[in-house]
This record gives C-alpha cells, structure tokens and sequence, in this order.
C-alpha cells in the first residue's frame, strides 16, 4: 500500500487496539476505557485541492454516509469554526478499511483531514488543540492526531506513548458491520474491569472486553476468531468486527494469511511506531 505523504495525498493508517478493557461509566453514557492503540501501515488515501471560495466538499461517494455526515467534511468545517479560515478544499476519500470493522477508519479520515489541513491551511494549531477538535468528532480521533502508538485512558483521550517490539498482523475483515454504539449499550457488557496501571502491561492479563458481546451477537466474528487462535493469541479490534493475530516476522504473517479460507478478506500490515503525519502539528 502507498504510505508516502506529498503535497496533495496524504494516508490515513488503520489502528489496533492491542486490547481493550472496560473500567467504568461517566454519568454521561460514554465508557471509561484503557487500551494501547497501535498504527497500522495500512489505511485509507485522502486527496485534498485547496478552493478559495471557503466551501468544503467531498467528492467521492461513500455508501450510506451523506456528505454532510461524513467526519472528513465535518473535521473540515470544525477547523474553519475554530480558526475562522476562510479557504476551502475539495476532498476525495480512496476508502480501503471496512466501515463499522473497529480499524478506526472514519475517525482515521478526520484525524488526517485536521492534521493536513492544519499545514495546508497554514493554522498552525497545536497538536493539543487539534486532539481537543478530534474529540468532538469521535473518541478515537484523538489518538490518531496524538501520532504515536499510545496507552489511553479515559473514553480514549488521555493518552501516554507506549514503546511496542516490531510486529506484523494478519487482519481478517468478517463480512459484518458492528455499529461501536450497539456493543456500548448491550446490557449483558461487563463494565467493571481492574484498572490496571501502564507499567504492568507487560504482566497484567490482557483482552477485549468488546468481544464477547459481539461474538455472540455476530457468530461469524467468533468463527473468525477461532480461525486464528492457531496461530497464537487472536483478538478483536475496537467494537469489531475485525479480528488479528500479532507475528514476529513478515513472512510468518504471509504465510498463516495465505492459510485463510478463500470466503474471508483479510490483510497483513506492519506495525507503525508513527502516524505518517506526526510531523504536520507540534
Ligand atoms: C471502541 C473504540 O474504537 C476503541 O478505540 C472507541 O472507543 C470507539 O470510538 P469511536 O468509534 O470514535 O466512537 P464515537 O463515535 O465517539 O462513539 C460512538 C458511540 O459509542 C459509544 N461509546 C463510544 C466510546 C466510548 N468510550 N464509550 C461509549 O459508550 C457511545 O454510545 C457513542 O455514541
Ligand atoms: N469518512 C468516513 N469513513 C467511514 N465512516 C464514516 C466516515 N464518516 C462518517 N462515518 C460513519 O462512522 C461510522 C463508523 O465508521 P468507522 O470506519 O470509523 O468504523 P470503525 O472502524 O468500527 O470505528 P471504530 O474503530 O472507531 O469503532 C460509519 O458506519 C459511518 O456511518
């Protein structure tokens, strides 16, 4: 996949998270989470074409999400509200990461659309300002501007670099949708996990407390699951639907893919350190 950033394109990488624990509720509805997040070079492609006239489109069509609900026009406009720039762009989404597949896709788009505009639009916002905009489009959308891979805290916005070893990942993208809200709202969701501190993820034992929920109410993420559990510790992603397992090697990665029955799509991309954009904001 093309990773490189130029002066018109620029990537908008899938994340992970490593696992997922629930610790609580804010009085709001929103859950109290932890996690380590971790890029993926693999991702989405966005082109953008600076318009004079202030409007801000997207020229590309995406099933079931009009334009005016779409998080790369929505991050657009919040950073014309915040800054009172006047120019406008043009944007076009090569969408590659599945919609409701827990890889962060559209709050990957929004991230990127905030980080390159930033530059493009010569605000010169700070990473924190940027991160506080992301938030008011979605909880994932902080890290992605945060750039690195990140233990977070809080419904995803408290957020502390994490050093993780080299690894390669085989992604299987079962043929479901999870809509992130569904999961948060099932009744049967355990809530109360241990908070564990960040200097005992290495011993702490570690899992999606997301992913019961789904493989019960969505059986074809389970048998996903159970697919790559030969391979080593498989798990969910976000609220699913998709499912990893983490290799030392490349080749080791290509090879179990190449093992995956012909019905199922799936991918293998390395581990990022560092969003491709973590330069555009300070
Ligand atoms: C599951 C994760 O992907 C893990 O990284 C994120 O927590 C989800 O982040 P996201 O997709 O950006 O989610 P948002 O668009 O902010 O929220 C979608 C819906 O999920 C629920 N939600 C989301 C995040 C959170 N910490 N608690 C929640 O209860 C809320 O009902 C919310 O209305
Ligand atoms: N640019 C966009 N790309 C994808 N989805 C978008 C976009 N803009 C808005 N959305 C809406 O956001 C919803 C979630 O899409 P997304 O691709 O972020 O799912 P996800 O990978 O499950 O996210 P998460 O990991 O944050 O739960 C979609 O179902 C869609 O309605």
């Amino acid at each position: 996949m093309d990773f490189t950033v130029n002066a018109k394109s620029y990537p908008a990488p899938a994340k992970l998270n490593l696992f997922l624990h629930v610790v609580g509720r804010r009085p709001d509805g929103y859950h109290l989470l932890q996690s380590v997040f971790r890029f993926l070079d693999y991702g989405d492609r966005l082109h953008f074409k600076l318009r004079q006239d202030g409007r801000v489109t997207r020229t590309t069509d995406l099933p079931g999400v009009p334009q005016e609900k779409d998080l790369v026009v929505r991050a657009a406009r919040l950073l014309q509200e915040a800054t009172g720039c006047t120019l406008g762009v043009d944007i076009a989404v090569e969408k590659h990461l599945p919609m409701g597949g827990g890889l962060g896709g559209g709050s990957s788009d929004a991230a990127t659309v905030l980080l390159a505009l930033n530059r493009l639009w010569h605000l010169a916002l700070p990473r924190v300002e940027l991160q506080r905009l992301g938030l008011q489009l979605g909880a994932d959308v902080p890290v992605f501007v945060f750039g690195e891979s990140a233990f977070a805290e809080g419904v995803g916005e408290l957020l502390q670099p994490v050093s993780l070893p080299p690894a390669w990942y085989v992604v299987i993208v079962p043929a479901v949708a999870v809509a992130t809200a569904e999961i948060f709202a099932a009744p049967e969701l355990t809530r109360d996990t241990t908070s564990i501190k960040m200097c005992d993820l290495s011993t702490a034992q570690l899992r999606n407390d997301l992913q019961a929920v789904v493989c019960a109410r969505y059986p074809e993420v389970a048998t996903c699951l159970n697919w790559l559990e030969q391979f080593g510790n498989a798990r969910m992603t976000g609220s699913g639907a998709c499912v990893f397992a983490e290799f030392a090697t490349q080749h080791e990665a290509h090879q179990a893919l190449a093992r995956k029955p012909a019905k199922w799509q799936g991918f293998v991309a390395q581990g990022l350190d560092r969003h491709p954009l973590r330069d555009y904001a300070d």
